[in-house]
């Protein structure tokens, strides 16, 4: 699995960039999973400077799915929601336990709720871990530019961009911070 967060300060407004960002984030987000060795799942969140909030998720899904099974990713709620009301996010993980708790929606709506990005991440995952034993990760991005990565697989690697700085990890505790070149 690979997963990539984008804040962008720096876009126009014009309603052709706004459909380049999220042309943008979709072509990167497969083309991240056709390099990964694994064809792995991949996702990008992202906000722009007007305040408009967009996600992409692409997946090879599971191994020895059975033909023709339509996972969490297509669909809107559970591999991932956008709301400029909100925020975005992007959803890893066990497909079935993810589409059963719309994960990505269930996030946004303790977002909506008051709570911080953490903690609704932190919230939506321990629900479908104590649910359903269902693993997997997410990443949001607040309008107000507040960002999280949080997961309950073995590892997630990730990385964000913001006010010049690239955060990036793959387990707990390791994230490193450099400067955007
Ligand atoms: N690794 C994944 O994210 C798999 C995907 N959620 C699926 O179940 O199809």
């Amino acid at each position: 699995m690979m997963f990539l967060v984008c804040c962008w300060g720096h876009l126009s407004s014009s309603a052709c960039h706004l459909l380049f960002n999220y042309l943008f984030i979709y072509c990167l987000s497969v083309c991240l999973s056709v390099l990964g060795r694994n064809l792995g799942t991949v996702g990008a969140v992202a906000l722009d400077c007007c305040g408009n909030v967009a996600y992409a998720t692409s997946t090879g899904g599971t191994s020895n799915k059975m033909v023709g099974r339509v996972g969490d990713s297509p669909c809107v709620g559970s591999g991932g929601y956008a709301d400029n009301d909100i925020g975005a996010i992007s959803t890893t993980g066990h497909g079935e336990s993810i589409l059963k708790v719309n994960l990505a929606r269930l996030t946004l709506f303790h977002v909506e709720q008051g709570m911080s990005v953490e903690e609704a991440a932190d919230k939506s995952l321990g629900y479908m871990k104590s649910r359903l034993n269902g693993i997997g990760g997410v990443i949001l991005v607040s309008k107000a530019g507040n960002w999280a990565v949080k997961w309950t697989s073995a590892s997630m690697p990730w990385a964000a961009a913001k006010d010049g700085k690239v955060h990036c990890g793959i387990d707990l505790h390791d994230t490193t911070i450099t400067n955007l070149p």
